[in-house]
Order: C-alpha cells, then structure tokens, then sequence
C-alpha cells in the first residue's frame, strides 16, 4: 500500500525551491512517502515595499504558516532567519537541519573584495544590521562607502551589479549556496566584520503541533548543534525585543579544544545604520543541553547588550 504524498509549502523563489527541493527529497529518502511542492505566495514577495517599511517580522512566513495550520500542506521549509521568534502554539519547529555558511558575501564589480573597493563606492543593501556594520567598517579603515537600500531576489539583486547601477551587493553566502551561484562572490565577508542575522543561513521546518508523527519523522533531520545555536541567537533577538529588520546581527558556535568540544560562544552587535556606534558583545557558556539552556545563553547577553545601551540604538526605524 502506497501513502499519500505529503505535501510541502514554498514560496516560490528560485531559492526557496530549491531549499525546498534539497528538503522534499530528504523526506521522500526518510519516509518513504511521495513529497509534491505547494507553491504559496507570501506578502513579503508581492509587496514593493521596503522590508524594513513593512516590518520584516514574518512577511515570508505568514501565508506558509496559514496553510499549515488549515492543513493545506502538511510540512513547510522556512529560511530560519525570517521565521519571527514567536512560535504559534498549533505548529512545532519539528527539525533545524545542519546549518551552511552563515557569512554574508560580497559581489562586487571587478572581482573587489569589500577593502579594495574605492571612495564613494555604491553598496547595495537593504539590510539595516547589514549597513550598520559595513558602514562601521568603512569608518574605522578611513574608507567612505555609500550604502544603498535594495531589495528584491537574488537575481534582481545581483543585476544591479551587472548593470553598472551599484558597485557591489552584499547577499546572504547560503542562498548563493542554495542555487549553485557561490562563484560569483568575490568576498567571503569574516563574521569578525559582519555578523550575520540570527540564524542565517539555517533551515526551519514546520509541521502542525497535532501531526505528532510527522515530527517525529521530520526530527530526524535535526542538528542538535545548529537548534542550539539558532535557538541562543533568536532569544537575544527576542530579549533585545528586535525583529527579523532590527540592525542585530548574532552568532553562536562551539569553542573546541582539539576534537572536544568545550563551550558554546554566543556573538551579538547591533547599531545605528550610519555605523557610528557598535555595541558588539560576546558570552560563552556550557554548550546547551536543553531549549532553556539555550535561550539563557540569549537572554544573558541580552541583558549585558541593554546594559551598554543597545536598546537606543534599535529605536532608529531608519534604512
Ligand atoms: N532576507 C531574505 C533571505 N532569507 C534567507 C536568505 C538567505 C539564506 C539564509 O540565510 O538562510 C535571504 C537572502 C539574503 O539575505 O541574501
């Protein structure tokens, strides 16, 4: 006897099909089940806006969460970093798979790197943490850099540079990964520099809390490692009480001596967009056992953030 096909949600994005893809397959390999894509369209792909206009919090995620919940897809494949913290009672975040490259990286005209590109140089990103920290750097190495608001897929991204409009972009490594297209960076920006948005470059799959064996399937493809440290970098986001646009950018990984691992250490920087002021903090703790151990791996550096001022710098709702 032969099941159903479970059926998964996705936008419809190149990436988002072909994460969802990469995903659909794993699945098909773990239960054995036919797995067909549904293609949802999202607020965040329609709307023209700028991201950090309408808020960013959930635009991508509500309408694959709706059809969810309606039980009109049975699982769905989210980019982690747009998944807003809050987590709707009736669905679980039944697995986080084994994180890719969280860096940001530069594609820039000319093959730069981000420190060869010249004054005046137009850099397109709609990103607040993203222009906070570029714009820091730019400063502290005597560089000036214009950063412009951009939006968009990759594609429409990455033409800006193509077509002469702006000297360079800087877009998410794991996305470029995601669709092959990794060749046409020509900086891999360090986490020194740039801390990525809490999460990236890490997957989230969602299934209805009730469909307890489907979770129960779907944990199998869960990295114990990566929903630690993705869970440590999304509770400092919800404790700075920041959304998915807030100039935050967070990362958390493990501290090893040798092959034993020996703590987990959790990054966190957020700024005002100008790059004028970082508060750019960092905590290790025991790696943690347990949600709640991660969460307060979060919440403890959270707490040292506010205490040196970041909640000033989030109330700027600037681009
Ligand atoms: N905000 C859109 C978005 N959501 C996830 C990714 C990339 C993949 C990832 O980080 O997992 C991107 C594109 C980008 O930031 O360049």
């Amino acid at each position: 006897m032969t099941e159903r096909a479970l059926r998964l949600g996705t936008r419809r994005s190149k990436l988002a099909m072909a994460q969802s893809g990469q995903v659909a397959e794993k699945v098909r390999q773990l239960t054995g089940r036919p797995v067909e894509l549904v293609e949802i369209t999202t607020y965040g792909d329609t709307s023209r806006e700028h991201l950090a206009q309408i808020g960013g919090t959930g635009v991508f995620v509500a309408a694959l969460r709706e059809a969810l919940v309606k039980g009109e897809v049975d699982l769905a494949v989210h980019s982690l970093k747009d998944l807003p913290t809050a987590q709707p009672a009736e669905l679980v975040l039944a697995a986080v798979p084994e994180r890719e490259d969280p860096r940001d990286v530069l594609i820039a005209r000319d093959g730069l790197t981000f420190a060869e590109l010249p004054d005046g140089a137009r850099v397109g990103t709609g990103s607040p943490r993203r222009m906070a920290q570029l714009n820091a750097y730019a400063r502290s190495h005597g560089m000036t850099i214009e950063t412009v608001p951009i939006r968009g897929n990759i594609d429409t991204r990455v033409g800006y540079v193509h077509n002469g409009e702006l000297d360079a972009v800087v877009l998410a490594a794991a996305g470029l990964s995601r669709i092959g297209r990794t060749d046409e960076v020509t900086d891999f920006l360090s986490v020194d520099t740039v801390l990525p948005a809490p999460g990236q470059g890490a997957l989230a799959i969602e299934c209805a809390a009730h469909n307890a064996s489907l979770a129960a399937a779907l944990a199998e493809l869960d990295d114990p490692y990566t929903r630690a440290a993705v869970t440590a970098e999304r509770s400092l986001l919800a404790a700075l009480e920041a959304g998915c646009s807030a100039p935050v950018g967070a990362l958390a990984d493990l501290l090893a001596d040798g092959q034993i691992v020996k703590e987990m250490r959790l990054r966190g920087v957020v700024g005002t967009t100008d790059g004028s002021t970082l508060v750019q903090l960092s905590t290790t703790g025991p790696v943690p056992e347990t949600e709640t151990q991660a969460m307060a791996l979060g919440r403890e550096l959270a707490v040292e953030m506010l205490a040196k001022g970041a909640a000033g710098l989030m109330g700027e709702r600037a681009l």
